[in-house]
């Protein structure tokens, strides 16, 4: 496997920035709800969203109402993709979303009695459901079992995820920004997307195709991506520089 180097800092007005959350903007916690979330981090985001308006969004399996409920007000500044881009929220067209098939419901009940039974962290989202065994690692096998079980009943999309597995609406994060790119502010400009976990696959494809690039946060792997930061904190440092280089 050939090494990934670090994207240039520089961000002119015809980049778009998109931004998975968990693992990527912020390290991930035990539990879906231990995450923290620094001010320092919102106020950076709102910041490059200044800099680059219309043009800066996060990408992202949590729901909108999760993310916003992490980051606040602020979280009104740039766009939003939630539930692996099932929902969208941008400044041009407002808050998006299909509405949720009654399956969904009856797959959570599922999932949620299969986490009651076996110790696991159950998690509820406006678009699917998650069974974390970040607790119970020896589960790992039973609990995406049970999980593609239950998308297979009810017809929806097994998502397998860090430690976690998932039901949920079809579509992944590069539809979602592709369909972001048709946005006016974000029409013909080049894209990057900065993503940690193979649910980011798609997404740096999608960037790709797009005429601009994906960057994997983390280990190298085999991968989609043309670039590589180390860590949730070099990306930190990584916006901090491409801002400064803009000033
Ligand atoms: O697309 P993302 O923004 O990266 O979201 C992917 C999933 O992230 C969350 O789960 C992951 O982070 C948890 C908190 O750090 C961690 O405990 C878990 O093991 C990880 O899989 C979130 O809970 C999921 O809903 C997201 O789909």
């Amino acid at each position: 496997m050939a090494e990934l180097v670090p994207p240039p800092p520089a961000l002119s007005t015809t980049d778009s920035l998109f931004l998975d959350f968990d693992g990527t903007l912020v390290e991930l916690a035990e539990r879906p709800d231990a995450v923290v979330v620094a001010p320092s981090l919102v106020d950076m985001l709102d910041r490059l969203a200044a800099t680059m308006p219309g043009r800066v969004a996060i990408v992202s399996g949590r729901s909108i109402a999760q993310l916003d409920a992490m980051l606040g007000p602020q979280a009104r500044h740039f766009a939003l993709a939630g539930s692996h881009g099932a929902e969208r929220r941008t400044p041009e067209h407002g808050y998006e979303s299909p509405e949720p098939p009654e399956a969904l419901a009856l797959a959570a009940e599922s999932l949620r009695d299969y986490a009651d039974t076996n110790g696991l962290v159950f998690e509820a989202k406006s678009f699917g459901a998650a069974i974390h065994y970040r607790q119970r690692p020896e589960l790992e096998d039973d609990a995406n079992a049970a999980a593609a079980a239950v998308a297979d009943t009810h017809g929806l999309v097994l998502q397998r995820g860090k430690m976690m597995a998932e039901v949920r609406l079809s579509g992944d994060k590069g539809d979602a920004i592709l369909g972001l790119l048709e946005t006016s502010a974000m029409q013909g400009t080049r894209p990057l997307f900065f993503g940690d976990d193979v649910t980011d696959e798609d997404g740096f494809v999608a960037a790709a195709a797009s005429g601009g690039a994906g960057v994997l946060i983390g280990p190298l792997r085999e991968t989609a991506a043309l670039y590589r930061l180390e860590s949730v904190s070099a990306l930190h440092t990584w916006i901090a520089a491409a801002m400064e280089a803009r000033a």
